[in-house]
């Protein structure tokens, strides 16, 4: 979907774009290679990037190997020496030989942390990749971005990680797996071995679900209703627990568990009850981080814009619905990455051409 002209034309005022105070260097520990640095104090917000991407291909279907395409598109282009020089320096080079140096596309260079200790985030507004601070940064400090989403399940960031290079174990969302019944004796994961049969219960019905309508049939229908309504009415207070488990372990379950619950309700055409898990999803993708990170002040809400998309979404399954909270959410999150407050109808368009409209949540 294209974006919006109110939005095409920001993108053009705003790339290209690098901050001053980026530098990349070696890392203290030098198994993350280098990083990006900031010299300068930065406050939260910050626009550290605005920038087209090398080469993009269009994607129609989820089948078609992007990787291969860009492989070709970027060999091709490879034939022009401005592109090729801006191509290679992308590769990780030697860090005793230029220790320091401002990076050309400091995106490409950020070293990943987990989505709860990450300090920057980008999206995409059209083809520009905005890159900002999630919160303020002291000089000589590493910039970093997690490579996973923010609501990405564990198996999910494991693959990303160990495709992306991220040695497993260094980030608290790769060492995470999955506990296993009757595994370990951590008091912690006891709560979040129950949370997990929980789980693997709805992900098992979720496919009997799925593989029952595809039957067609009447009875077949009658199935699935009754497997996704068995989905739905999942208490995340019974799986979870009363008290909010602080365990790192629990952001990934509890995202795919609402994930689970919107498409059962999606299912069942309860858009009510869409809207109702579309908020319940925003919320736990902003709350759960506010209790992980003591580094940013007050409960102020995370800037995800996976958290945007969510309200967005909650807004769009029941016009009717009361969407004082929502509306209030949207044009923070929205004026903190865009400087302004488009209407919803514009942001709805903009969380569609970035792949985050309803059905794709
Ligand atoms: C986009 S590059 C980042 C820049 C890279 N450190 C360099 O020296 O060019 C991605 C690579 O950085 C390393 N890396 C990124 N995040 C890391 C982390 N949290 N811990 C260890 N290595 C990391 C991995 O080797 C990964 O393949």
């Amino acid at each position: 979907m294209a974006l919006p002209a109110e939005l095409a034309q920001l993108a053009t005022e705003l790339a290209p774009f690098v901050h001053p105070a980026l530098v990349r260097r070696a890392c203290a520990d030098d198994r993350r290679g280098l990083g990006v640095f900031v010299t300068q104090p930065l406050p939260r917000g910050e626009l550290l990037l605005a920038a087209r991407p090398l080469a993009a291909v269009r994607v129609r279907g989820r089948d078609e190997d992007v990787v291969e395409r860009l492989a070709e598109l970027i060999l091709e282009r490879l034939e022009d020496p401005n592109f090729a020089e801006t191509f290679w320096s992308l590769s990780t080079g030697d860090p005793t030989e230029r220790p320091s140096q401002r990076p050309k596309r400091p995106h490409a260079y950020m070293n990943h942390a987990a989505p709860m200790e990450a300090t920057c985030s980008s999206v995409f507004l059209g083809d520009v990749l905005l890159l900002r601070t999630l919160c303020a940064v002291e000089p000589d400090e590493e910039l970093t971005n997690s490579y996973c989403a923010l609501s990405a399940k564990l198996q999910l960031r494991r693959q990303i990680l160990r495709h992306c290079g991220v040695p497993l174990g260094t980030s608290p969302d790769a060492a995470e797996s999955e506990p296993e019944d009757g595994e370990g004796d951590d008091e912690a994961l006891l709560p979040a071995l129950r949370a997990l049969r929980a789980l693997r219960a709805a992900r098992a019905a979720s496919v009997d679900a799925t593989a029952a309508v595809h039957g067609g049939a009447d009875a077949a229908v009658a199935r699935a209703t009754e497997l996704w309504r068995k989905v739905v009415d999942l208490a995340a207070e019974e799986v979870f627990g009363l008290q909010r488990p602080t365990h790192p372990i629990f952001f990934p379950m509890r995202a795919e568990l609402l994930q689970l619950q919107l498409r059962a309700a999606r299912g069942l055409g309860d858009m009510a009850k869409v809207a109702e898990l579309h908020q319940a999803m925003a919320k736990s993708l902003a709350q759960d981080w506010v209790v992980q990170i003591v580094k940013w002040s007050g409960r102020e809400q995370p800037m995800n814009v996976e958290v945007l998309a969510h309200w967005i979404a909650h807004l769009r399954a029941v016009p009717a619905v009361d969407g004082h909270a929502a509306v209030g959410a949207t044009g923070r999150l929205t004026r903190f990455w865009l400087g302004r407050r488009p209407g919803l109808k514009v942001v709805a368009e903009w969380m569609e051409s970035c792949g985050l409209g309803p059905r794709r949540l």
